[in-house]
């Protein structure tokens, strides 16, 4: 279980996280999503007590992550794969992470194996690494304590379409054993999928946030007619927010049946009506995320 408390932190003028509040829960694994720059690095190295916030708390386990006996044991980090030590091969990295906190030697392979990095891979230099390999190996550091918690920043970074559904398996299988995933990422597209609950950050602040069907219905219908610019005008009369769809028709942010009874109420035949979908999603999240301006605060 990860606590977040009205977390924040002021970079001189830039407020990169502000009041942002989540729960991540066991069991599940939730997807920290927002664009870049949005806060979310910020946010996960003050969860991992690497940066100390200027308000608020994150708790871990129901402590702090620094107040946990060896934390390596507990909690799984991944925030940068590039920082890993480029000179050191890959098991050395993993051998001395092992050293560090009294895990038996043994995990290394089993690691390297969970994450598909072949022995011979695992004995070359770091700096020969692709992103993606880089990627596997930060996963394997983070698996190796066999941690209750991951807090992973896009590790999704660098991996092959192949790569993203063997970390998918991976962290559902995780989660599925009763593990806690916060895994972060600026695309939707990477998360949804394995993503139980999704928290959307935008300049710092939480905008939106729920199982991806919370939000789909957050995101309204679709709505195609013989007069959408009747329909549109119609809608908005009755208060509800009506764009352009990006291919075509109307995205309305109402129900179905308010739809189809505007509609009905002012003769327009309706030919399609529909849930937004992903791409519906996709939108509502850059709309959120660009609508929400930075607070610029004085020094
Ligand atoms: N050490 C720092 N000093 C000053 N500003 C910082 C510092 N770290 C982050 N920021 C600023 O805080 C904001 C949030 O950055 P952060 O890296 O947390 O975002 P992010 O969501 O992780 O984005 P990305 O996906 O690009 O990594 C940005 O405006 C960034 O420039």
């Amino acid at each position: 279980m990860i606590t977040v408390e009205h977390l924040t932190k002021r970079y001189g003028p830039v407020l990169a996280v502000d009041d942002v509040s989540f729960t991540a829960e066991p069991g599940l694994v939730t997807g920290f999503l927002g664009p870049n720059g949005a806060g979310k690095s910020t946010a996960m190295r003050m969860m991992t007590g690497l940066t100390p916030p200027t308000s608020g708390a994150a708790r871990i386990l129901g402590k702090p992550f620094a107040a946990l006996a060896n934390p390596g044991r507990r909690v799984g980090v991944l925030l940068d794969a590039s920082a890993q030590h480029a000179g050191r091969t890959g098991r050395e990295t993993l051998v001395l992470a092992a050293l560090l906190t009294g895990v038996e030697r043994r995990r290394v392979d089993e690691v390297l194996d969970t994450v598909g990095l072949t022995p011979a891979e695992a004995g070359r230099r770091v700096r020969t690494y692709s992103l993606g390999m880089r990627q596997r190996l930060g996963l394997a550091t983070a698996l190796l304590g066999d941690p209750d918690v991951l807090i992973l920043d896009e590790p999704a970074n660098g991996l092959d379409p192949a790569g993203i559904r063997w970390m998918r398996d991976l962290l559902r299988d995780f989660a599925r054993d009763g593990g806690t995933v916060l895994l972060s990422s600026h695309l939707l597209s990477e998360i949804e999928q394995v993503a139980d609950r999704l928290v959307v950050i935008g300049r710092g602040r939480v905008v939106a946030e729920g199982t991806k069907d919370e939000l789909l219905r957050a995101a309204g219908v679709v709505v195609r007619s013989l007069d959408d610019q009747a329909l549109a005008a119609e809608l908005r009369r009755a208060g509800v927010d009506v764009e352009a769809g990006v291919h075509g028709g109307l995205s309305v942010a109402a129900d179905a049946e308010t739809v189809a009874r505007t509609a009905a109420g002012a003769g327009v035949l309706v030919t399609e009506l529909r849930p937004a979908d992903s791409r519906g999603l996709e939108e509502l999240f850059l709309e959120l995320t660009a609508a929400d301006a930075r607070e610029e605060v004085s020094a």
